[in-house]
């Protein structure tokens, strides 16, 4: 490794002339650094005058280096800059070292040795600071060290005002390095232990000879070096021992039950155990990270206040009695309503990449366009929007998802009617499945997003991958899920491009999802993750933006329903490429990043509408029915086979096969198409659906006649609920007396 050198950078060292600030002064000199040697020449309270700038400045050049000597107290800092910049044109480096004693028992500090104390180290520290800064952000590179002490982190006697004004720098400097950040400025706080005439009469004289300021200045000098990352900690160094601080906060607790509840010094008294115990400790490390945990409790607390006051609502459901991720099995949220306009429609259009330069570009990006549509997608934006509004985590009674921990495990949307350019629609949400995977809990939540008339006109299923949350002694796999299928082996059909930007995140977040897990780097840092992701519903919307484009000519009529798993995060700014086969009416999709090579979306599938034909919708779960091309087959032998079709009415059969299947119940939809078995309109006041129960392989051996369907029905194995009337009609289709 190269040694670490400064040379062609200038340093300035506050206080230079003895002590710490001369052993600064002369290493950064010894390593090629141009030196301004600044020190007001008094003596340790700060009365007299001595040449000391002088002496270091002669020393750094009599060693072969580059130094000048400056005389302005700190107070004056911007005359301090002055001198660097008329003799070497920059400022890169910066140590605030002056400082001054007055020591006095508090109860005798009088308002001068308060204020000159302040003076000299705070507020000198600040004018410097503040004249250097500009200098380094137009160089966009600059490294500041501020110097604290233990008096300040821990109070010594006889040091109220020198403690306070050495915390106030780490203050100082936690601000500055948070300002700093985006112009490669850093500023660092140093408590040393040196020493030098401002300690060598508050310690023991064989602990002083040891605590040399020379045994300080590497960390100075490589906290102070452009290849430190390091920013806004806080170090305590002597004796050639370093070590970094930071800070930690007990669990803590709330001392109220829900929002609602008063705090009283009673409660504060009696959970004094909790509030000061720290097992488990957190250790935030910015001002979001502490009050991200903070907000996170008060949201449960929110959510108490809701339960206690409407104890009979079916929002909260869940497992009773149960704690953990299994406690949001049932949970219901909703109906919540959103409203959305044509903006909204756009906003989303451009969050997954829509262009006008894209053909087709203007009909999802300017109302006025004759075909102004939004893309299918775009079911999603209502649905969570909703979502969030009804607070799904606040209704969990026994259970409270890290949300920087939460991320999108797979998705499915189906949209069952054209999506308004401009409507109200509402949601409502249900946890039908909750697994271990052992690192991580899974949530499958399933929404319906209905008109104003109650019309389906979309459903969604969101997989939700709690990381760290496994291991509960939930069920590892279950029925829920709609099924993913791998893409062929063969080359792709086609395959499209899409360089997302850096502000993809912020952008798309305008649609709805304002996790802070894509845009807050403090909140991404809790999640595990080096810097915010990208959502993994923008990556499924450009990945169907290139679907659509590529087999749906852009028309959003033909575009039935969508599958993915999110198998890797994506960063903004990284290339989405996406692969696609077409084998029947499924398109079979992969999105991999370019950057990395790593899958992103995996085992996703589109259904289309072709001309003259009716979609297939994504069908039961089980990796057992293999693959998608067992569904094509069942679809042929329906439509194909007469023996079948005599059976049992061709359209029940089609229905059954082709409708959405959620936890081994199919629902039949008697509405469309028509001719179907229920001829004519439902009555007023009927509902139209029917649902259907059979488990998968028997739906195998029924659809491919392999099952007597009257059999199935009376053996119990073929269920029929839901609309009386409905149900008799079909159960007399099933019955062995029905003629067919
Ligand atoms: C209701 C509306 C709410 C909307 C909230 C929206 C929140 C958003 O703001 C959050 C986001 O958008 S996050 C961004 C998008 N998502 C991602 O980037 C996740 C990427 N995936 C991963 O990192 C890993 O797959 C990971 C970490 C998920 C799993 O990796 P591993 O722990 O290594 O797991 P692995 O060993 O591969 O497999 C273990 C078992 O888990 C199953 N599994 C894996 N990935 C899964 C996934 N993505 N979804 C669901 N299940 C998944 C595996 O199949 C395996 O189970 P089994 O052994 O039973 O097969």
């Amino acid at each position: 490794m190269a040694p670490v050198r400064f040379d062609d950078k200038v340093v300035i060292v506050t206080g230079a002339g003895g002590g710490l600030g001369r052993t600064y002064a002369l290493a950064f000199g010894a390593r090629g650094a141009k030196v301004v040697v600044n020190d007001l020449g008094g003596d340790r309270s700060g009365q007299g005058s001595s040449r000391a700038a002088d002496r270091v400045a002669y020393e750094i050049k009599s060693a072969g280096g580059t130094a000048v000597a400056n005389y302005d107290t700190v107070e004056d800092g911007d005359k301090i800059i002055q001198t660097a910049l008329d003799n070497f044109g920059r400022v890169d480096i910066l140590v605030n070292n002056a400082g001054i004693l007055r020591d006095k028992s508090f109860a005798r500090t009088s308002d001068t040795d308060w204020d000159m104390v302040h003076r000299v180290h705070l507020r000198g520290s600040f004018l410097v600071t503040r004249a250097a800064f500009p200098v380094m952000k137009k160089q966009n590179f600059g490294r500041i060290i501020m110097t604290s002490s233990s008096s300040g982190i821990y109070g010594n006697f006889g040091q109220s005002n020198y403690s306070a004004a050495k915390l106030g720098l780490l203050g100082l400097s936690n601000t500055i390095a948070i300002e700093g950040q985006k112009y490669n400025i850093h500023c660092n706080t140093v408590a040393p232990y040196g020493g030098t005439r401002l300690t060598e009469d508050v310690m023991p004289p064989d602990m002083y000879k040891e605590l040399k300021p020379e045994l300080v200045a590497p960390l100075v000098l490589w906290l102070s070096h452009e290849d430190c990352e390091e920013n806004g900690s806080l170090f305590e160094a002597g004796g050639g021992w370093f070590g970094k601080y930071r800070w930690e906060r007990a669990q803590g607790k709330f001392c109220r039950e829900t929002i609602n509840d008063p705090v009283t010094p009673e409660a504060v008294r009696d959970n004094w155990e909790t509030i000061t115990d720290f097992t488990d400790a957190h250790h935030p490390g910015t001002n979001h990270e502490a009050s991200a945990l903070l907000v996170m409790g008060l949201q449960d607390l929110k959510a108490a206040a809701s339960i206690k006051a409407n104890p009979t609502s079916s929002a909260g459901g869940g497992t009773a009695g149960v704690s953990g991720p299994m406690s949001a099995l049932g949970v219901t949220v909703g109906p919540e309503s959103y409203t959305y306009h044509p903006k909204d429609v756009i906003l989303y259009a451009l969050g997954v990449g829509t262009s006008l330069s894209d053909e087709d570009g203007i009909k999802f990006l300017y109302e006025n366009e004759e075909e102004f549509c939004a893309l299918p997608t775009f079911a999603i934006v209502p649905a969570q929007t909703a979502m969030m509004g009804g607070n799904l985590w606040g209704s969990m009674k026994g259970y409270s998802p890290n949300l920087s921990k939460l991320l999108h495990g797979e998705m499915y949307v189906e949209n069952i009617k054209p999506l308004p350019t401009s409507a109200t629609l509402s949601t409502e949400f249900k946890v039908v499945d909750v697994l271990d995977k052992g690192s991580g809990a899974v949530l499958v939540t399933d929404s319906y997003t209905k008109d104003s008339s109650g019309s389906l006109i979309a459903k969604c299923q969101w997989v939700l991958f709690i990381v760290g949350d496994g291991n509960f002694g939930g069920p590892r796999s279950g029925k829920a899920a709609v099924p993913l299928f791998d893409a062929p082996t063969r080359t792709p059909d086609a395959t499209e491009e899409f360089k997302t930007y850096g502000d993809q995140a912020a952008l798309y977040r305008l649609s709805g999802d304002r996790n802070p897990l894509h845009i807050d780097p403090s909140f991404a840092a809790m999640g595990g993750f080096s810097e915010p992701i990208l959502h993994g519903l923008c990556s499924y919307g450009i990945a169907a933006r290139m679907v659509l484009k590529r087999f749906c000519g852009n028309d959003v009529s033909k575009f039935k329903a969508i599958k993915t798993r999110f198998a890797k995060p994506v960063l903004p700014g990284q290339t989405l490429v996406t692969d696609m086969w077409k084998e029947g009416s499924r398109v079979f999709y992969t999105c991999r990043v370019k950057e990395t090579g790593k899958d992103c979306l995996t085992g996703g599938y589109v259904d289309i509408v072709e001309d003259g034909t009716t979609s297939t919708m994504a069908t039961s779960p089980s990796a057992k029915l293999g693959s998608a091309a067992v569904f094509q087959e069942m679809g042929k032998r329906i439509s194909q086979d007469p023996d079948v079709v005599k059976k049992v009415n061709a359209v029940f059969l089609y229905k059954i096969m082709v409708n959405k299947a959620l936890a081994g119940q199919w629902t039949l939809d008697l509405k469309t198409p028509p001719g179907s078995i229920y001829e004519g309109e439902p009555k007023s006041g009927v509902k139209p659906d029917v649902t259907l129960t059979l488990d998968d392989e028997d739906m195998v051996a029924l659809v491919t006649g392999k099952l007597n369907p009257q059999k199935a029905f009376m053996s119990g194995k073929l269920k029929v609920s839901g609309n009386i009337m409905l149900t008799q009609k079909l159960q007399g289709l099933l019955s062995p007396s029905s003629k067919m």
